[in-house]
């Protein structure tokens, strides 16, 4: 790096997260009974100002009159500031550092409290150009100085006139201000920053947009604190995902785009290419096709259990692990059931209408309590078991069926058949996954197999029953009643309308697919996928992953991150252990899983390396994805 690059760099809203004067207020004003309206007049002064609106020396005038601050004030001021010091700027100290002869704050604020602050990351003194405020002998902030250049209305563009710069000059700012240092042609490039604030004004003249530090620092490939800019990772939530993940994915620096319902294929194939982190829930397909044509794709979030809907295998061979939230909606599913299987036995849906329509039936005919009852669960997973517990509770006695061995819960019997379970239960509620194996698992041969009078509740996955032989079954009075959640063909969103043959059936509870839809179970979902998500991105965790190879990984402390992926033939370990050989690269640590398809391997490395190993990692055959982290 030559040093014939300068970077003039905004301290308000830019270096700081704050407009230090806003802040100031809040301290000085602190208890005064109209407090309020004044901030909101700094405030409204300060935008104004910073926008190009309106003469700079006047309104800070202004401002610094309505303050009524006090030199004690300051050194509050100061820790406040401290606290609030952009993010991205906090992590890229070695930057400031390491580029300090280079690096100026211009800034219309002051001295006073921009100094402490700037420099505790290693800008230097003499690099920092600001106002510094007057004072009355009791130490009141009477006004600026005004011969100060910076005091003055384009006092930015007077400054570096007189620093006259020789050489490339890069401008990082979030006011309209620093944008006319470029505007007046005494910068090369502007940089409009918004990571805290977004002035459209200035959006819409500046060149180059850096929501980050990091950003700024990629574009202009100097040395960054983080291996990517996180504003570059996008993230495409479909289907009604909680706000909290969106909250989530913000706060972490991601661009985030939220549609309320599914895609369809095609939609999906045309939104897909530029996005990172895809998040949907049961009804959103993600096709090998859809894989094709997703350029960046990093990780899909399923915001459900269910990863029926998702391709995984060719997520697993394009090196994409998929998260989904296990545990999050499984009690509002159970509890859905349990609350079904008391109204279904009480003939509690027919009864409900017939008073919607004025008709009282009030009888104890075919109505029964479920103390006693056999409730038959198949498909005895984290759902099945829990609605064991609780059924038992309610004094229910619990048979279960599951293709593979489970943990028995307190006095559940298990049944070696789907057919032993039928014949002896009252009750038969689904809880088996989606697996393609599984569709029409329920057709007429099973109704036939099960007791007269039984009742039946599918809370699973449509696909999982032929509804022809549900609705004969109900028609003949085999089946007494039915609680339905999940169907073969269910409405991408809440505009399109529901058919089915199962409508206006007796005794049959209709649902919307809701088995999961609690604002609970939600806001847990939308807490859990972006954690495991971000923990992905951020130190190559693919601890609960459905598809990839679990690792569990020790925290990045020292190191840079090796991250390969590729596809599970012999010889890629020693190929990739040749690259680091060959370019001495000090392993730091290794860590390695695989599954039958596909290698996951993880090499931390001493921060010392030639960059050539990136590349080289890269030409490793049979890589699908490499990366590296620090
Ligand atoms: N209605 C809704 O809103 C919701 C529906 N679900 C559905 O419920 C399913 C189950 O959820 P979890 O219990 O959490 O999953 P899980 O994976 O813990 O349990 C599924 C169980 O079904 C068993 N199984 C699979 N095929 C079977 C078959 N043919 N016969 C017998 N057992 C079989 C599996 O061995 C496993 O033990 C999810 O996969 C999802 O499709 C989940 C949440 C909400
Ligand atoms: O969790 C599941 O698998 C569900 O079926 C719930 O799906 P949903 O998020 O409501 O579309």
């Amino acid at each position: 790096m030559s040093k014939d690059k300068y970077f003039i760099i905004d301290f308000d809203s830019t270096f700081t997260k704050v407009e230090a004067l806003d802040e100031l207020g809040e301290i000085s004003l602190n208890g005064a009974p109209d407090k309020e309206q004044i901030l909101q007049e700094v405030k409204r002064l300060t935008d104004s100002a910073m926008a190009g609106q309106s003469s700079f020396s006047e309104g800070l005038a202004k401002r610094l009159a309505l303050l009524k601050a006090h030199q004690n004030h300051l050194p509050q001021l100061i820790s406040r500031l401290k606290e609030n010091v952009s993010q991205s700027v906090r992590r890229n100290k070695e930057f400031l550092t390491q580029f300090s002869d280079q690096i100026f704050i211009v800034s219309s604020g002051f001295k006073e409290f921009i100094t402490p602050i700037v420099t505790e990351y290693g800008i230097k003194e003499a690099n920092i150009y600001a106002n510094t405020f007057r004072y009355d002998e009791q130490g009141n902030i009477t006004g600026f100085d005004t011969e100060n250049v910076l005091s003055l209305d384009k006092g930015k563009i007077k400054l570096l006139e007189s620093l006259a710069l020789a050489g490339d000059v890069y401008v990082l700012g979030d006011g309209y201000t620093d944008y006319e240092i470029k505007e007046a042609g005494l910068a090369n490039k502007f940089y409009a920053f918004t990571e805290n604030v977004v002035r459209d004004n200035v959006v819409a003249k500046a060149e180059h947009i850096a929501p980050s530090l990091d950003e700024f620092l990629y574009q202009n490939k100097l040395p960054m604190a983080i291996s990517y800019p996180k504003n570059r990772i996008s993230v495409l939530l479909l289907e009604n995902i909680h706000p909290k993940a969106v909250e989530m994915f913000r706060r972490e620096g991601y661009q985030v785009e939220t549609i309320s319902g599914a895609l369809s294929e095609e939609e999906l194939c045309e939104k897909i290419k530029n996005v990172s982190i895809l998040g949907i829930r049961s009804k959103t397909h993600v096709t090998r096709k859809v894989l094709e044509h997703a350029n960046r794709l990093m990780n899909v979030g399923a915001f459900c259990i269910g990863t029926n809907q998702i391709d995984l295998d060719a997520c697993l061979e394009a090196g994409i692990p998929v998260f989904n939230a296990p545990y999050s909606n499984t009690r509002s599913v159970v509890e859905m059931a349990i609350g079904e299987i008391i109204m279904l036995s009480r003939g509690i849906p027919d009864k409900s209408s017939k008073m919607h329509q004025s008709e009282w039936d009030k009888s104890a005919a075919g109505s029964f309590e479920v103390r006693d009852k056999k409730l038959g669960i198949v498909g005895y997973g984290n759902i099945g078991a829990q609605l064991s517990v609780l059924a038992e509770a309610m004094g229910m006695e619990v048979y279960y069926y599951d293709i593979v061995e489970k943990l028995q819960l307190g006095n559940a019997r298990k049944c070696e058949t789907l057919h032993e379970l039928l014949s002896k239960v009252d009750i038969v509620t689904l809880h088996v996954d989606g697996r393609p194996e599984n569709k029409n698992m329920f057709g007429a041969k099973e109704f036939a197999a099960m007791k007269d009078g039984a009742l039946f509740l599918n809370l699973s996955r449509g696909h999982v029953v032929e509804i022809e032989a549900l609705v004969e079954s109900i028609k003949s009075g085999k089946i007494r009643g039915a609680g339905v959640d999940v169907f073969p063909e269910e409405p991408a969103t809440n505009s399109e309308p529901f058919e089915s043959e199962l409508r206006n059936l007796p005794n049959v509870i209709l649902t919307p697919h809701i088995g999961g839809s609690t604002l609970e179970a939600q806001e847990n979902i939308a807490n859990f996928v972006p954690s495991r998500i971000m923990d992905y991105i951020n130190s190559g965790n693919t601890y609960q992953s459905v598809n990839f190879p679990n690792i569990q990984l020790p925290e990045l402390k020292n190191a840079h991150r090796l991250i390969h992926i590729h596809a599970n033939v012999p010889g890629v370990l020693a190929s990739i252990n040749q690259v680091l050989a060959n370019n001495h690269v000090n392993i730091l640590g290794q860590y390695l899983k695989t599954n039958e398809r596909v290698g996951y391997v993880i090499t931390d490395i001493d921060k010392e390396y030639d960059k050539q190993v990136v590349n080289d990692m890269k030409q490793v055959p049979h890589t699908i994805k490499f990366r590296i982290l620090y």
